[in-house]
């Protein structure tokens, strides 16, 4: 059926990927539709960052097989920047610093480039500054953060809060959140979990990569996938978040036949 089809935002196939000739993602399939939030867990080192990594296209890491369709489009043949032009968002585990560079100069850089991508016209300081303020207000972020220099100095929080501002300013059609909540305290994790929830919208989607039960307290998705050596496991609903808090994830293991050696 054509509407069944519309509505997938990413359609991930059979994806294998190496990093230097070493085989990482082993057979990866996921598919996230228009309005739905995935959360994907896992043991350490089982392919969750490798696989936001490559999905938003990082240089280090080679598709050998499979494929990645981004509304149809396939996401293997563009460039990280086309990614992020056509609406794919990558929030970094550990997002960099750039020293010299104020983060309102880099937000506004960065949001007249998708613009530009797009034929729009690019907006002035003026209209870019009325923008940024009600994006800081979904992160309850502090207008001064915008003359700092992007992350430098800024506490493990307020770089995760600034990530989700640029998400904010940006308005992906898929986000893709790399742990963003290691190193959040309460306050922080619940802010990170209602600018995500308040970006949701039936338009778009996100994939979560968290390793906490508690994260999926605040921002529920509909899919809650496992992570072994490579390959989606096991999908579940948001019990099965819970389900991995208080049984680990040996049955898992187990139940799919994977050998974890690390
Ligand atoms: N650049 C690289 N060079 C060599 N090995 C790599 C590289 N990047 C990732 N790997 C390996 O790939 C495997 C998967 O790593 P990845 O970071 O994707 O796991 P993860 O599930 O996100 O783990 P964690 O929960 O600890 O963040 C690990 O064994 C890691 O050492």
């Amino acid at each position: 059926m054509m509407s069944e089809h519309s509505d997938v935002i990413i359609e991930v196939q059979d994806l294998h990927a190496t990093v230097e000739d070493t085989e990482i993602l082993k057979g990866v399939n996921l598919q996230v539709k228009a309005g739905e939030i995935h959360a994907v867990m896992g043991l350490n080192g089982s392919g969750k960052s490798t696989f936001a990594k490559v999905l938003a296209g990082h240089p280090d890491y080679e598709v050998t097989s499979g494929q990645m369709l981004f509304r149809g489009q396939d996401l293997t043949a563009m460039e990280p920047h086309e990614r992020a032009a056509t609406g794919v968002f990558l929030a970094f585990q550990y997002p960099l610093e750039i020293p010299g560079v104020s983060n309102r100069d880099f937000l506004r850089v960065a949001y007249n480039a998708h613009r530009r991508a797009r034929g729009e016209e690019e907006i002035d300081v003026f209209d870019f500054d009325d923008l940024i303020e009600e994006c800081l207000d979904i992160v309850k972020m502090d207008i001064s953060f915008l003359d700092r220099s992007v992350n430098e100095g800024f506490s493990g929080g307020e770089k995760k809060r600034n990530e989700i501002l640029q998400m904010a300013l940006l308005q992906p059609t898929l986000a893709i959140l790399d742990e963003t909540d290691s190193g959040l305290d309460i306050d922080a994790l619940k802010t990170v979990a209602h600018g995500v929830n308040q970006l949701a919208g039936p338009d778009n989607a996100m994939v979560v990569i968290t390793h906490y039960q508690r994260m999926l307290n605040y921002i529920v998705p509909a899919y809650v996938h496992v992570m072994a050596d490579g390959r989606i496991v096991k999908t579940g609903t948001k019990e099965l978040a819970q389900e991995l808090e208080s049984r680990g994830y040996e049955w898992i293991l187990q139940e799919a036949d994977v050998e974890v050696t690390a």
